[in-house]
């Protein structure tokens, strides 16, 4: 038993360790100052880059300055034993509820209650649907856990430093994402929310479809792999090729190499035993390993090695 722990441990350790020659991510510790607090007309206080800032690079793992569970809400005591949280910004007319929804990030993790909690940095990067970085809730960091922020595109030196507030909802209409963060109480004006012009209308029809394929996608979750067709694979390929045309990294792009490496697993599992097939078998656990590998590197690039995603699609690949 303790040999196969080693060996499963070495495993992971060997994949960490080329995907981390692949990605050519520079040697820079979170918190390293790659970034400063500036501002920008129309949004206030902003994130900038001091450098060029290439994808994988950490920008910050920050420590929360109160959390708030569920049911509970931010009342005039978290203004004034916080003078930090005072400070941030807030949609007129200012409450410290109002405050605490338009600066809060979600920290969910293992054995924790689904909490908020407010990090004064990271309160201050404006978001856009098209981001270039990406926020995460790493329970397994510091004493009790971290908010880490990644970068996941080039950021050239001054440019500005964007997130996307709620990227799970990416495939919803321009208004759609615009309501949900109504309570952020801004207008995005990104590219992507420019439906006046011809690539923010384009970027609206890239949405539409890849709703659709996502759809198409979730119904095949739990499908027998002897019902599986191949009209699925091409649903997963047409997606990542116009989540990347979108210029959205993380975490659709990441999911739908998940897709693919369920797609050749089942394909596997469909042929296994079967006479003749052994070669093809092989090849599709191949497939498998490459979808994972992407999987994989786009998880290091946006949460960190260390954090609880890419252990679990570590353990995806190995068991
Ligand atoms: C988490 S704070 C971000 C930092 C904020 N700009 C500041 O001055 O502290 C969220 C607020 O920033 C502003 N904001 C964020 N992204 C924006 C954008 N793309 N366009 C306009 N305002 C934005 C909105 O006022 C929003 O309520």
């Amino acid at each position: 038993m303790a040999v196969e722990n080693r060996s499963i441990a070495a495993q992971y350790e060997e994949e960490l360790h080329s995907a981390f020659k692949r990605l050519g991510i520079p040697p820079i510790r979170p918190n390293d100052n790659v970034f400063r607090i500036s501002t920008v007309r129309g949004r206030g206080k902003c994130w900038r880059a001091c450098r060029d800032i290439q994808p994988g690079t950490p920008l910050i793992h920050e420590e929360v300055l109160f959390r708030i569970v569920r049911d509970e809400t931010a009342n005039n005591r978290h203004q004034s034993s916080f003078p930090a949280f005072r400070e941030l910004s807030c949609p007129d007319p200012a409450t410290p509820q109002r405050r605490f929804d338009a600066n809060n990030f979600q920290m969910t993790g293992r054995n924790q209650r689904p909490c908020h909690g407010i990090f004064t940095q990271a309160s201050r990067i404006n978001h856009s649907c098209i981001p270039n970085a990406y926020f995460a809730w790493n329970p397994d960091l510091g004493l009790s856990g971290r908010l880490t922020v990644y970068a996941i595109a080039r950021i050239p030196p001054n440019a500005e430093i964007l997130i996307d507030y709620r990227s799970l909802d990416a495939f919803e209409t321009r208004d759609e994402r615009q309501q949900g963060r109504r309570h952020y109480g801004f207008d995005c004006t990104c590219p992507a929310c420019r439906t006046d012009t011809e690539p923010g209308r384009e970027s609206e029809k890239r949405r539409e479809r890849m709703r659709v394929l996502e759809s198409q996608i979730a119904q095949t979750k739990d499908q027998d792999p002897s019902e599986q067709t191949i009209d699925t694979l091409f649903d997963l390929f047409e997606l990542s090729k116009l989540l990347q045309d979108e210029g959205l990294v993380y975490p659709h792009l990441a999911d739908s190499f998940l897709g693919q490496a369920l797609w050749w697993w089942r394909e596997r599992e469909r042929v296994a035993g079967r006479n003749g097939m052994a070669m093809y078998e092989e090849e599709c656990r191949e497939k498998e390993m490459q979808a994972s590998r992407k999987k994989l590197e786009l998880d290091i690039m946006a949460n960190g090695h260390d954090s609880p995603e890419v252990t679990k699609t570590l353990s995806f690949m190995f068991t």
